[in-house]
């Protein structure tokens, strides 16, 4: 990104941001509600246009339905009544792309069983969606948002409403992704904790400014004092991080 800005009416989300990410680095998008975290990802989904400034997406501008870039969006639990089965689910990842109808479908099962094995959801595949927990339903988004075999992975918020448990096995799960296939991952979390044993750097976006680099770098007492222009504390205790008089 360079000199990006983006602004909705008189709000602006991002002023003059500039940053880049090299590919295979696993990235956590920390910041408030509202900050723009998700809309920094559907930005480079080609989903929103930046009011000034240029984006490059592996050295082309960003465009909607490109399968080079896995996307799993924010969502909420998937209702009980969901009587779509998991394997229905993941295959959707498939469809999404002009080759997904064309495929034969042995072609096709094969693809979704792979996907379901590498996050681990085989013995759920023809479970109903809505009967599954939380964990096991973003599993599944992350198999769909891989099925393409893309290079930037984009989650937005996997991790929310998940026990400290379950978010630990996602946290493991993506981390050894990234580093298997070599993918960018770019991965919006309210709660940097149990990011910190995977993640190489990260964003923070609060009041229309963004700042990239390692936690150390980034969550200082001073930087995010300025960010939200109000006192803000830092503490380093048990290897956790908190930042203590602003929300996250
Ligand atoms: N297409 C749009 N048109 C106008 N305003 C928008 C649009 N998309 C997002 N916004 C606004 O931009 C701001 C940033 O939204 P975004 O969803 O990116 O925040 P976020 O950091 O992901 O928040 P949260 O942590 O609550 O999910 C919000 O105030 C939202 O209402």
């Amino acid at each position: 990104m360079q000199h990006v800005s983006l602004s909705f009416g008189k709000r602006t989300i991002l002023q003059d941001a500039h940053m880049t990410i090299q590919q295979g680095e696993f990235i956590v998008v920390l910041g408030p509600n509202g900050a723009g975290k998700s809309t920094l990802l559907k930005m480079l989904l080609g989903l929103i246009n930046a009011t000034s400034g240029r984006i490059s997406v592996l050295g082309r501008s960003p465009r909607s339905g490109n399968k080079d870039i896995g996307y799993a969006p924010q969502h909420r639990t998937l209702g009980g009544d969901l009587m779509l089965r998991a394997r229905d689910l993941v295959g959707f990842g498939l469809d999404g792309n002009r080759w997904g109808f064309s495929l034969p479908s042995r072609k096709r099962d094969t693809i979704i069983y792979q996907a379901l094995e590498e996050v681990n959801a085989l013995h759920y595949a023809d479970a109903p969606v809505g009967q599954l927990s939380g964990g096991e339903q973003q599993r599944l988004l992350i198999a769909q948002a891989l099925l393409t075999h893309p290079h930037i992975l984009l989650l937005d918020e996997p991790l929310a409403s998940l026990d400290i448990a379950r978010q630990q096995d996602i946290v493991t799960l993506v981390g050894n992704v990234c580093r298997a296939r070599g993918v960018t991952v770019l991965l919006v979390a309210h709660d940097i904790n149990p990011l910190l044993p995977v993640l190489d750097r990260i964003i923070y976006i609060a009041n229309g400014q963004s700042l990239i680099g390692t936690p150390d770098e980034v969550i200082t007492s001073a930087n995010l004092s300025r960010l939200y222009n109000s006192p803000v504390e830092v503490v380093h205790a048990l290897d956790r991080i908190f930042v203590v008089g602003a929300e996250v």
